[in-house]
């Protein structure tokens, strides 16, 4: 039998948990916070913490894989675990890597994170599309094989991305619409929601020039730290804020390492998020 498809099972934990995502972002400065040291020990117990704290409670965890690759092969291996235990919990996990390369080295990436029985399996993966949208095909085939789904950077939240994304083509699309309407061509005729997702930014205002109608999840990046909030999510997404996951990092994980104060805060941005979502 064919696995379920990450778009049905992230619809049903969105409408279950809501569809805050918190990302799990052991910053050096972060750990310093909570009083751990920078070492693997120190990253372990700050991952161990998130998990426990918020793995039955939201919809979907984000661990920043940087923060763990900085460590070697031991931070890899505490990656591993708080995806496996974080899955266990129930929480879906998107690894936040942004993989991208040439259709060949993009199928052992894909291999990586999505394969069946790979130790970083990850209920999906964050990629890069700037080697060409076809470059990823490899990981869209394994995903769909395997269950899993993508979230393909097209708006990113950072104001450095609009050079790249923002820039128009010869047929008069900017580079980040050209991203949305492939999406939304490997999203046709899914239900509830297709596996293939969007990386737009919560920062980013009025997006109103770019159809966000893709029939699949927009992760969103950006409320907390980098200065956008719930309250933006309308005028940001319009009719699509039902199919957007709002990532929150650091404006969570700052009230660590306690793990009531994480809940809190969690409980926060989600009340915070379902009644802009209603509001729309
Ligand atoms: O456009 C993007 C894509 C990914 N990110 C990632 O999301 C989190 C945001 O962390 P905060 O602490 O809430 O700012 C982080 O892992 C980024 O690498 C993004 O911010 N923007």
């Amino acid at each position: 039998m064919s696995p379920e498809p990450f778009g049905a099972r992230l619809r049903r934990a969105m409408d279950e948990r809501g569809p805050l995502c918190v990302g799990i972002d052991p910053h050096a400065s972060l750990l310093a916070d909570w009083g751990l040291s920078d070492d693997v020990a120190g990253l372990e117990r700050f991952s161990r913490t998130v998990v426990e704290a918020l793995a039955g409670r939201v919809a979907v965890l984000k661990p920043q894989s940087a923060f763990f690759e900085r460590f070697g092969s031991r931070g890899i291996a505490v990656l591993e675990k708080s995806v496996e235990e974080a899955r266990e919990a129930g929480a879906l996990v998107v690894m936040d890597a942004k993989r991208g390369d040439i259709g060949s080295t993009m199928a052992a990436y894909a291999e990586t994170f999505l394969g069946k029985d790979a130790p970083l399996f990850s209920d999906a993966l964050t990629v890069s599309p700037y080697l060409g949208y076809g470059s990823l095909r490899p990981a869209v085939e394994l995903a769909r094989e395997n269950g899993a789904g993508l979230f393909v950077l097209a708006l990113t939240s950072n104001p450095e991305g609009g050079e790249v994304q923002h820039a128009v083509r010869g047929d008069g699309r900017t580079v980040g619409a050209t991203m949305l309407a492939h999406l939304a061509a490997e999203n046709a005729a899914q239900t509830p929601l297709g596996s293939f997702g969007a990386v737009v930014g919560a920062t980013l205002g009025d997006l109103s020039s770019y159809d966000l109608d893709i029939n699949g999840p927009l992760l969103a990046p950006g409320i907390g730290a980098q200065g956008a909030t719930a309250a933006d999510l309308a005028g940001v997404f319009g009719a699509a804020v039902r199919n957007v996951v709002p990532n929150v990092s650091r404006g969570v994980l700052r009230h660590g390492p306690d793990v009531l104060a994480l809940r809190e805060s969690a409980d926060r941005f989600a009340e915070e998020i379902r009644a802009a979502v209603e509001a729309a």
